[in-house]
């Protein structure tokens, strides 16, 4: 359990739309479904439609500052199924890269990798309490994209298993690479919030709103989204 599962889901029922990804850049093939994540009715770029309300908002933020800068769609709407499938990926991933063979893992090996995945991965549950954030189609993964159509080095790539992961990782660091990064990443978190977002304090790509880890961040007494099939 996380903390801001304790947090009561009004389902208010808005529909899941489409992202008119025409406003947006994006990542194409998605980075999941060429990895041979199946999706059902809905693709990964739906969301709420307040969701993608504030995702438009976000974006004419961005332009205002950075003109001709684009938000990069990394991940939307992603059905439990998915999440499972991600995680049971990025825990053969970590084995991988450790250089060890899941049959031989230790008990405390095998924790470990665990608690990895976990810390940026929430847990697939299927309970209506407690839903993955991305299956209430509340939760999006962006990025930057720049006047020239390059995406934006943010210092670490999305879903890395790291502390470069965290929003502030390079906040202290006086390298000239570290501030840029940090700028990118403040800039990216100021529309967004500017937008009416939340951003995961543990991922600086992640954001949110309307359902639970919002409604924790912002002090709201309860979720207007809770999982969507
Ligand atoms: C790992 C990242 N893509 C992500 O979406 N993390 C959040 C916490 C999630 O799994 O919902
Ligand atoms: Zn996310």
């Amino acid at each position: 359990m996380r903390p801001y599962h304790q947090i009561l889901i009004l389902e208010c029922g808005e529909p899941l739309v489409e992202i008119p990804l025409e406003l947006f850049a994006v990542e194409s093939p998605h980075p999941y479904a060429k990895l041979g994540a199946i999706y059902g009715d809905y693709s990964p770029y739906y969301l709420r439609q307040s969701v993608v309300n504030n995702l438009i908002q976000a974006q004419s933020y961005l332009e205002s500052l950075r003109p001709h800068w684009r938000m990069q769609i990394f991940d939307g709407y992603r059905p439990v199924a998915v999440q499972q499938f991600m995680v049971d990926y990025s825990f053969a991933t970590a084995i991988q890269e450790r250089g060890w063979v899941e049959a031989e893992l230790t008990p405390q090996q095998r924790q470990e990798i665990w608690q990895a995945v976990y810390e940026i991965w929430a847990v697939p549950s299927l309970d209506k309490k407690t839903p993955p954030p991305h299956s209430t189609g509340a939760a999006v993964d962006v990025t930057l994209v720049d006047d020239r159509g390059r995406v934006v080095d943010m210092g670490s790539p999305i879903d890395e298993l790291s502390e470069r992961s965290h929003p502030d990782y390079y906040a202290h660091n006086e390298q000239p690479a570290a501030q840029q990064y940090h700028t990118h990443r403040q800039l990216l978190c100021d529309v967004m919030l500017k937008a009416g977002f939340q951003r995961n304090p543990k991922e600086w790509w992640h954001f949110c709103y309307g359902d639970q880890m919002w409604a924790w961040l912002s002090n709201q007494p309860t979720a207007m989204y809770g999982r969507v099939i």
